[in-house]
This record gives structure tokens, sequence and C-alpha cells, in this order.
């Protein structure tokens, strides 16, 4: 399916699981397995990788892939009688060649339209129709965007909690901090989700951290002071965010020393679910953009290299 205007390349990644490559004409690239319509690569015009996978990801069905980007849906977390994450990550999703017109002000050619329907088997879990649709843009500012749409296709509303669950590289995580979530609430997921303010002015990391932040602005930013680049993160239409990253926690299938190299903030809605009515769509934008960190402190002489909230969604 590779054309001039839409430059997409069916190929096969790890253990022959179907792989999409998209390419912009600047050289940056998006990597996503059907398997859990999961982004598994991001890199930029100097083709500098700026999502971690696990050195110890397991690319094999229905184990979900560890790194990149995981679709959380139709439940975080174990915040349901879900397995954890819900069941969108361990399902194969497929290209929709034709999907709906999505309404954005972004003219970028280098995406791709992935869908997930609720099979039969996961109806006896979760007696809800869906239809997911997943659009993974690489945009014309070199932004990573992916826009969600949940299509309610059954007779009765439903809720659903959500997440997007990015592993983005950083240089070490003892050098970078969080900022945009001061004088929030969270709910601490290490306290059974306990809930305290945040008063630190940033958040740094020095041990395990898994927080579900309420309510948050829409922007939230990774500061990494060894590379001096800050990874924006902006989200609409999910009001919560997580910070994670696991330190010393055994996780079994990432690398002892991977910890050091991610740090996961994802855009999340979790304390409100989302309802969505009989023939009625949610729609969710995820969006991640690197400019120099001297973008935010005044010190940029050329705004040519940082990006302004590249808003997409329109409604
Ligand atoms: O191991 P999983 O199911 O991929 O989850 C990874 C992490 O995902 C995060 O969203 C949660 O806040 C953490 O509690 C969890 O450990």
């Amino acid at each position: 399916i590779a054309t001039e205007h839409r430059p997409i390349e069916k190929t096969k990644g790890i253990n022959g699981l179907d792989k999409l490559i998209i390419r912009d004409r600047h050289g940056r690239s998006v990597e996503v397995y059907l398997y859990g319509a999961q982004v598994t690569s991001w890199k930029n015009e100097k083709q500098e990788e700026l999502l971690v996978m696990s050195s110890k990801a397991i690319f094999n069905p229905p184990t979900a892939i560890r790194g990149g980007i995981p679709v959380l849906f139709p439940q975080y977390s174990n915040t349901g009688p879900l397995p954890s994450h819900g069941f969108a990550r361990n399902r194969f999703w497929e290209i929709e060649t034709n999907p709906p017109p999505l309404i954005t002000n972004c003219s970028s050619h280098a995406f791709v339209d992935l869908i997930l329907r609720s099979s039969d088997d996961d109806l006896k879990i979760w007696p809800h129709k869906f239809v997911y649709r997943l659009r993974v843009t690489i945009g014309v500012k070199g932004d990573l965007t992916l826009t969600s749409r949940v299509k309610n296709s059954d007779t009765k509303p439903f809720n659903f909690t959500f997440g997007l669950h990015p592993y983005f590289a950083v240089s070490d995580i003892s050098e970078i901090q969080v900022d945009g979530l001061s004088n929030l609430d969270y709910l601490d997921q290490q306290k059974n989700r306990t809930r305290f303010t945040d008063h630190e002015k940033t958040i740094t990391f020095t041990s395990q951290l898994d927080r579900l932040y309420l309510n948050t602005p829409d922007t939230i930013r990774i500061v990494d002071h060894k590379k001096k680049k800050t990874i924006v993160v902006h989200k609409e239409g999910q009001v919560d965010a997580v910070v994670w990253n696991p330190w010393d926690k055994k996780v079994s299938d990432l690398g002892v020393e991977d910890y050091r190299r991610f740090v996961a903030v994802e855009s999340a809605a979790v304390a409100k679910p989302i309802t969505v009515n009989p023939g009625e769509e949610w729609k969710g934008l995820f969006q991640a953009y690197v400019v120099p960190s001297s973008c935010f402190n005044g010190k940029h002489d050329s705004k040519k290299s940082c990006i302004d909230h590249p808003h997409i969604l329109k409604t």
C-alpha cells in the first residue's frame, strides 16, 4: 500500500508479526505493530529513537508487548474486572483503508488508520459492541499524534477507562523532571490509590513512582536536563495523566537497567470513566513532540524549533 501520498510500508516485525512503517519526507518514521496497534518506534529526522522498547520485550501474543505505546482499553490497570489494562493491547488490529473522515487541521499524509472491532470472545468478557479506530500520524512538525475514536455500536450506553502508555526515551531517569502537575491531586498507585496533593514544583525520580494525576492540564512536559530537550505531551478528551517509572520494582519482561532509559507519562481517563451512547463516538487526542528546553526558559532566540501546541482535533 505504499504510494507517493501514503508512504506506508507493510512488513514483518519480530516473530513474523505484521508491522507498518510510516515515513515522512523529512526522514522521520514511526513503526506500528498490528498486534495491539502498538507503536514500537518513533524516530526523528536525525534517526534518533524517541521511544523505548524493553530489552526483554516479548513479541508473542497473547502477551502484551513491553515498550513503545501500548493502548489501554477498555480498562485502565486493575480498576475493574478485566485483565490489567484491558484487552486492546492483546488483540490483532486491522488496517482500515477507508475510515470515516477525521476532521483535523493537520495536512500530513504520513498516517495510518487502524481498527479494532469487538469480537464474540470480547463480548463475553466485556459485553459492549464497540469499534475503536486509531489514527497514527507523523505530523507536519514531526509530532507523533494518536487520534482515538471509540464508537458505541451497541444498543445501550457503555463506560470505559482508558490510557495511552508511552515509554518515552530519556537520557537517564535521574536527569529528568516532569512539569505541569504541581498542586494537583493524585492517586498513589503504590498505596492502594490513596489520594494526595502534589505540593512539589516538579516531579523528579529517585525511586519507584506510580501516580494517577486527576484533572490535569492538557499539556505536560518532560524536561531532559542532560539532552537539553523537552518532550511535550499534549492530550485532549482525557482529563487524567499517569506518571510511572518502576525503578527497582520487578517487572518480568523489563531488563534490570531499562528503567533508567524511560519515563511513562500517560494520557488517561480513569477517575471519571468515559460514557458513550449508542451510535455515538468518543474522540481523544494524544500528541508528543520534542523541542529544545530553551523554548521554555526564554533563552531561545529563534522560535523556529519550538512548536506551539499543534492542536489538530476539531469536533
Ligand atoms: O505491567 P503492565 O500491565 O504493562 O503495567 C505497567 C504499568 O502501567 C502503568 O500505567 C501503571 O500505572 C502501573 O501500575 C503499571 O505497573
